[in-house]
């Protein structure tokens, strides 16, 4: 496992000093090795550049993830096709890309739950999820299924918006029985999208993810929820905000449906107020960046050398280089919070957004777990005396995530095809330093 750049010394590893007294990863021995797992409806995107009057034409909200049926499917599919505006077709899903995302990143293990279809043939949908999926990420639980895996529809417009169609296959069939209990009780985290509450009469797909909630909370395994889309949260804001007060550790969203849940239009406000239901707080907001909330025990809490930031808490960013944790963990709990604008002002010119969040939550999971595989594999290490969620510091984390979010907006598909250089030329040493 490698963090990008270069850290200094007592914060990077793996250890490149082979002293068995600093060292204690004995590599040699045998390293206790773990992994995340996510749920997802698997779906392959099919990329198209389209207008209005397109939308319109096949009654679609622009901005939305909607789900469309069969006979709108087809319609829309032959268009697409007869007029040539097909950018790509790539696998996709906002879970199966973490996963993906966070196996490349990490150059480790991530196990995705979902369906998959029984029959394949090269080069249909099933295939080519499977052919753009890192092989890093486990597929072998996923439950076989006698039809089609789903298409997501990701039409984008003149001004960048994109709007997602939803034919659903049997991407909503995962069966609660196909959820390994000691597979989730054993992982490092259990990632969740609220599209899987998205379902039909007769699909058994909620009922599946909430078993496999249900089961990391009894285990003490952090629930990481993605909010997918706001017009989700906006049909039923209290019950997400019970959902996620019940069963969630770790809350992602970008500033639409941090408002949805929340009320607050301001990203920073938001994120302190879901931190009355959970311990941490991710909320990417486009061009304004990143923000990031948590806990930590009044006794680790560590000061900033950056400017102290104004905002609606005042020096919201004094403890930003505090590791956060879990509320239950800290004697004295104290809000910390840190934000970061774009990776390098953003990119000249952007491909597409799509996925970019995406990316920022797999570079914070690359970040907890890597916390857990130093912490079981050098448990007397003076950094788990503090019982942290994370490996680094609130501040150190945002950096990474909007590095990784930078990559996907330089490119077209939502999932990198390679790690991060391990030093950036284009940086001074200091951007990783802390
Ligand atoms: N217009 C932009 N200019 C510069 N950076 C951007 C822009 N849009 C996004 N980013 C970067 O990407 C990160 C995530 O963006 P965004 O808020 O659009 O995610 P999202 O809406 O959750 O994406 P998705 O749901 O597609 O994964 C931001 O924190 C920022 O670093
Ligand atoms: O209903 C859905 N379920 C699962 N994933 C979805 C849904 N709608 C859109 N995306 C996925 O979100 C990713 C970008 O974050 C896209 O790659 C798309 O596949």
């Amino acid at each position: 496992m490698k963090f990008p750049g270069r850290r200094q010394h007592k914060h990077y590893f793996p250890v490149d000093n082979k002293n068995p007294l600093t060292n204690q990863i004995n590599r040699s021995s045998r390293l206790l090795r773990n992994y995340i797992v996510g749920i997802d409806q698997v779906l392959v995107d099919i990329e198209a550049k389209i207008d209005q009057a397109f939308l319109d034409e096949f009654d679609l909200q622009r901005g939305m993830s909607q789900v469309i049926s069969d006979e709108v499917t087809e319609k829309l599919y032959q268009r697409l096709k007869d007029e040539n505006l097909i950018d790509y077709e790539f696998a996709g899903g906002t879970i199966g890309n973490t996963m993906h995302n966070y196996s490349v990143l990490a150059d480790d293990r991530s196990v995705l739950l979902g369906v998959m279809s029984k029959n394949i043939h090269v080069g249909d949908y099933a295939y080519r999820f499977i052919s753009n999926t890192s092989s890093r990420v486990d597929l072998n639980y996923l439950q076989p299924v006698d039809g089609p895996i789903g298409r997501c529809f990701t039409l984008i417009d003149d001004s960048g918006e994109r709007t997602f169609g939803i034919n659903a296959g049997l991407i909503n069939r995962l069966h609660p029985d196909s959820i390994d209990e000691s597979l989730i009780a054993q992982a490092s985290a259990l990632v969740i999208s609220s599209y899987l509450m998205r379902t039909e009469p007769g699909d058994t797909m909620t009922e599946a993810a909430i078993k496999a909630v249900k089961c990391a909370n009894a285990a003490g395994v952090p629930v990481v929820l993605t909010l997918g889309t706001k017009h989700l949260i906006e049909k039923e804001p209290e019950f997400w905000r019970q959902f996620v007060k019940e069963h969630v550790n770790i809350l992602t969203m970008n500033e639409e449906e941090a408002l949805a849940i929340t009320d607050y239009s301001d990203p920073l406000q938001a994120a302190d107020k879901c931190l009355d239901w959970v311990d941490m707080v991710i909320c990417t907001a486009g061009a304004e960046g990143l923000y990031m909330a948590g806990y930590v025990d009044e006794q680790y809490k560590r000061e900033t050398e950056y400017a102290l930031l104004p905002g609606f808490i005042a020096d919201f960013n004094q403890y930003e280089y505090s590791r956060p944790m879990l509320l239950k963990d800290c004697e004295q709990p104290l809000r910390i919070y840190t934000h970061i604008a774009p990776y390098m002002g953003g990119p000249d010119s952007i491909k597409n957004t799509n996925g970019a969040g995406d990316a920022a939550l797999a570079a914070v999971l690359h970040d907890l777990s890597a916390n857990v595989y130093h912490k079981r594999n050098v448990g007397k290490s003076s950094k788990h005396v503090q019982p942290a969620l994370s490996y680094s510091s609130l501040s150190q984390m945002s950096k990474y995530a909007n590095r990784a979010s930078y990559e996907v907006l330089v490119q077209h598909s939502p999932r990198l095809s390679r790690g991060l250089p391990e030093r950036e030329d284009s940086l001074e040493q200091a951007y990783w330093a802390i």
